[in-house]
């Protein structure tokens, strides 16, 4: 009975070492090292007494051992759950936990305890794999759900929302921001021609290069059908005035199979001078599109706030073709 009290440390289901040298510098050497050591790590019994504990470990868990784990056993008398590396006879690497705490009666001596981690290590792995996963997945679904899928430019939902912020920076810096709405002129004459395949590639060529108009930070958007949306921060009437010309430009030679097409496109456009809310600039420039349809088309008009006449409050940036 009493045997079974004091049980050998061979009968433990971890590796146990005795090292030397816990206040001297340089190696410190095993003075003893159960049977688990060789067994489960693969050290050979009969040369571990006597070797330097260096010989054991990976060089990066040598110097974790000299610099954290020695000093929190000096200084708190052990040292718990640290995770270090075995570098083993074969050359494999095995991640063990390590707990040390000074010997009970030779202060100079410490007692180490090493439990094998290899599934905590697996687990752990797969577990920092299934985030990494996890966080791609999430990116292409943020990336979905803020894209829209013919174009590659940003939906509806997500226009609504950087608008709000970027007119919400405007107000704070007092910079101006504009917002052109743009369409195309009888579009449903295109699809009716090409078929709505041919229509999908007019869309999506001219989504590209509308984004090549703009700046990395200028909002395009394509707001549904053939409607697109830009939102532009830090713009004067002379800049607005110059993109919308831009935008006319790249319309009138979209490239399709075979052929180079002439777009007609309608802007409405408008700018943030008295008024900071995205809707209110919205409905602006989506009035002066309207006007620019009921004025012939293939133009873009300019929404003037300080014009009283509702009639008066477009103007023509551009002489119709
Ligand atoms: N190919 C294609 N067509 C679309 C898409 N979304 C909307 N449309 C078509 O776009 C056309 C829009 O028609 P309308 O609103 O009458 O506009 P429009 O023909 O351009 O006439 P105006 O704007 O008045 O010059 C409809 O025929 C829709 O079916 C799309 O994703 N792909």
């Amino acid at each position: 009975m009493r045997a079974l009290l004091s049980p050998d440390p061979d009968d433990f289901p971890c590796g146990c070492l005795v090292v030397s040298g816990i206040d001297e510098p340089g190696n410190r050497l095993i003075l003893y090292a159960n049977h688990y050591v060789s067994e489960q790590f693969g050290f050979a019994a009969e040369g571990l007494v006597g070797s330097p504990l260096s010989g054991m470990l990976s060089r990066a868990s040598t110097v974790i051992f000299d610099v954290y784990v020695l000093p929190t056993v000096l200084h708190e008398g052990r040292c718990s759950e640290v995770l270090l590396e075995l570098q083993t006879p074969t050359g494999s690497k095995c991640p063990v936990v390590v707990n040390a705490r000074r010997h009970s009666t030779d202060q100079t001596l410490i007692v180490l305890s090493l439990f094998d981690a290899t599934q905590r290590d697996t687990l752990y792995q797969e577990l920092v794999e299934t985030r990494r996963l996890l966080e791609e997945k999430a990116s292409i679904l943020q990336h979905l759900s803020s894209t829209d899928e013919l174009t590659g430019l940003l939906n509806r939902r997500e226009l609504n929302k950087r608008a709000a912020i970027m007119l919400a920076e405007a107000r704070r810096y007092e910079t101006s921001v504009a917002v052109l709405v743009v369409d195309i002129d009888h579009f449903k004459e295109l699809n009716d021609t090409l078929g709505h395949a041919g229509g999908d590639k007019i869309l999506a060529e001219l989504g590209k290069r509308f984004r090549e108009q703009g700046r990395a930070t200028d909002i395009v958007a394509r707001y549904g059908g053939e409607e697109f949306v830009f939102v532009v921060p830090k713009m004067d009437e002379f800049r607005v005035r110059q993109l919308a010309q831009r935008l006319h430009k790249v319309a009138s030679e979209v490239p399709v199979p075979g052929k180079v097409l002439t777009v007609s496109i309608g802007i409405g456009l408008t700018h943030s001078r008295d008024d900071f809310l995205y809707e209110t600039l919205f409905m602006r420039a989506d009035k002066a599109l309207y006007a620019a349809k009921a004025a012939g088309r293939d133009r873009s008009l300019f929404f003037d706030v300080d014009a009283q006449d509702v009639g008066e409050r477009v103007i023509d940036l551009l002489p119709s073709s």
